[in-house]
């Protein structure tokens, strides 16, 4: 099945009185639990489209269905229920909230949307917290984290409400290469053991052959879809 369906998609911005095409005709479907990453240079135009697919933003013409919902015709609040619902987000900056602990930050996102019970909120942020291997740090506030540890908060809090589809837009543009790669790694493994679909984006050439397909991007348009080595052919 395809959690996303893009149909001659087209975005663009009115910048003072000029009209900025941000992402023109895009057509390009991607099927659930897959690994995939948005690849193109900065301006090209992959924050726009991880924008739209997360309901952040809306098309300016064509077709976005994701999960089969037609995303452009829900209003904000409607939109923000969807998002709350179906997708986690992963940011570069990684914003985990700085007066949370890392167990807070996980069981943020179930209190505001998703209104779990106390004792099924805790023992799913257990079990995400061991998933990352972050349990240890329960405790400690964001401050006292690495850059990759922050990380794993972030991938751990945007699986707390079991969204199937996690959009993490240059997440790995804050870390070192070893551990930008063990981040990648990381959310593969929660792919494999949740089956959640996960798009990234990056500009960084070793970081993009990490997914199993790769969108590039140029001046807002899909130039090509590549498939990439599998981990046998790589090896
Ligand atoms: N809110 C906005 N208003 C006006 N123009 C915008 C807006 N957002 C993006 N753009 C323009 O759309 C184009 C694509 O931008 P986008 O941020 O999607 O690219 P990107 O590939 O994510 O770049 P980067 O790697 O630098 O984040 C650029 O020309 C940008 O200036």
């Amino acid at each position: 099945m395809d959690i996303v369906q893009a149909s001659n998609l087209v975005k663009r911005y009115l910048v003072g009185e000029q009209q900025v095409t941000a992402i023109r005709n895009a057509n390009f479907n991607i099927k659930q639990g897959s690994f995939v990453s948005f690849v193109g240079p900065s301006g090209s135009g992959k924050s726009t489209l991880l924008n739209m697919i997360g309901g952040l933003d809306k098309p300016s013409d064509g077709k976005l269905l994701i999960n089969n919902t037609d995303i452009s015709t829900l209003n904000r609040k409607q939109a923000a229920k969807f998002r709350g619902e179906h997708i986690g987000f992963i940011f570069q900056d990684f914003n985990l909230i700085p007066v949370l602990t890392v167990a807070e930050n996980i069981e943020y996102p179930l209190l505001m949307v998703q209104n779990w019970p106390l004792a099924k909120r805790q023992q799913r942020v257990k079990t995400l917290m061991e998933a990352v291997g972050i349990a240890e740090q329960a405790n400690k506030f964001p401050s006292q984290l690495s850059g990759g540890q922050k990380q794993r908060v972030a991938v751990a809090r945007a699986l707390a409400s079991q969204a199937k589809l996690v959009l993490a837009d240059e997440p790995t543009a804050n870390l070192d290469h070893q551990t930008a790669f063990r981040i990648i790694d990381l959310m593969k493994q929660m792919r494999d053991d949740f089956g959640t679909t996960f798009i990234f984006s990056t500009h960084d050439n070793k970081i993009m052959n990490a997914a199993e397909s790769l969108f590039i991007l140029e001046d807002g348009e899909i130039s090509e879809h590549r498939q990439t080595a599998t981990e046998g052919e790589r090896a």
